[in-house]
């Protein structure tokens, strides 16, 4: 009785996909076409993201080779680790332990989190509601926090305290590589102060819970990031992986190491000399994997324009970028994204 109990308990808070996808499941498992080959058998494992240590910033003679390093890496791949960032490693495992309780509570309460914890924006997703095809489904959950909102969490305090000093460190470390990046740009050094400011930056908390059907679905679906950069912190399970010279490429997880990519902001702004590159995570059949993530973004109202002539893209702000693709995302179930804005 007991077992039976814990095991009720264990998967009250997994959301329901095999109830709510039930048709979509039973349609496309049932079908067999060239749609049926495993999502992910053109995988490549070999490639290593380059790996940049942060400390050479704090040395003279090594702060203008780093500098390069990032830049180039930006150009090159839109995505790279670093290391010796500086954040304790005792907030990145604090944020992924908070995460898990959040993500262990009742699947019903999740639904009304933003209620529960005082938010102004809807916090808690899942699955993927305009989904027509199994490709189409993201096997996972997400809440998502505006560091605005996150002040007004004081029924929470443990919560609150968590991703205050999360989202603070990753802050400043995403400040500090967007003003190198612009620096490298030839833009002046306080761009980002000087523009953006109050950011409208925010914090994604990731589950990725096990998947039967793994082979079938993404744990999330491919995608590129709004932001003008992104960092991520994972645990040690793995699964993401990203675009490279028209292949994807698994990034293996490095537990010194947080993951920075370019989003489209930043290569509006940069003229496509930085790339902000497709993205996703492949589903696990049996274990789950929490990742948290941090979008650097601007005042909505902010106007995104490169500097550079002839410019490839029309200036926009990021309301108006926003708006853009959520249409798109309705009405296409893609965000097409920068292309819409090319000039
Ligand atoms: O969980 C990951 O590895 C990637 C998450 C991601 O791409 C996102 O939240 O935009
Ligand atoms: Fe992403």
């Amino acid at each position: 009785m007991q077992i039976f109990k814990s095991l009720i308990s264990k998967m009250d808070h997994e959301p329901p996909f095999f109830k709510t996808y039930k048709k979509l499941l039973k349609k496309n498992l049932g079908e067999s076409s060239e749609n049926d080959e495993d999502l992910y058998s053109m995988v490549e494992r070999s490639k290593e993201l380059p790996l940049i240590d942060l400390e050479k910033l704090n040395h003279e003679d090594k702060r203008e080779e780093c500098m390069k390093e990032i830049s180039e890496a930006a150009s090159e791949w839109g995505f790279f680790q670093v290391i010796n960032h500086g954040i304790p490693n005792e907030i990145l495992e604090n944020m992924i332990s908070e995460q898990k309780k959040l993500f262990y509570q009742p699947f019903e309460d999740k639904l009304c989190a933003e209620a529960v914890f005082n938010l102004s924006e809807k916090t808690y997703r899942w699955g993927n509601p305009c989904a027509n095809n199994l490709r189409q489904l993201s096997w996972s959950e997400a809440f998502h926090f505006t560091l605005a909102d996150i002040p007004n969490m004081d029924q929470h305090i443990t919560l609150r305290s968590c991703l205050e000093s999360f989202a603070t460190r990753m802050a400043t470390l995403a400040e500090n590589l967007a003003e190198i990046l612009a620096l490298k740009l030839n833009m002046k050094s306080n761009h980002f102060q000087e523009n953006y400011l109050p950011p409208s930056s925010f914090l994604r908390l990731n589950r990725y819970p096990p998947c039967p059907i793994s082979s079938k679905v993404y744990g999330l679906l491919p995608h590129s990031d709004t932001s003008f950069l992104t960092i991520l912190n994972q645990d040690s399970v793995g699964g993401m992986q990203l675009m490279k010279d028209g292949k994807w490429v698994d990034v293996k997880p490095n537990p010194r190491a947080l993951v920075i990519n370019i989003g489209d902001l930043f290569q509006a702004l940069s003229n496509d000399v930085y790339k902000s590159i497709k993205h996703r995570v492949a589903a696990s059949e049996e274990v789950e994997r929490f990742s948290t993530t941090f979008f650097y973004c601007p005042n909505n109202g902010a106007v995104i324009q490169s500097e550079n002539k002839p410019a490839v893209y029309k200036k926009f702000t990021l309301r108006e970028y926003r708006k853009q693709t959520q249409k798109d995302v309705k009405n296409t179930g893609d965000k097409v994204g920068l292309p819409r804005f090319v000039l």
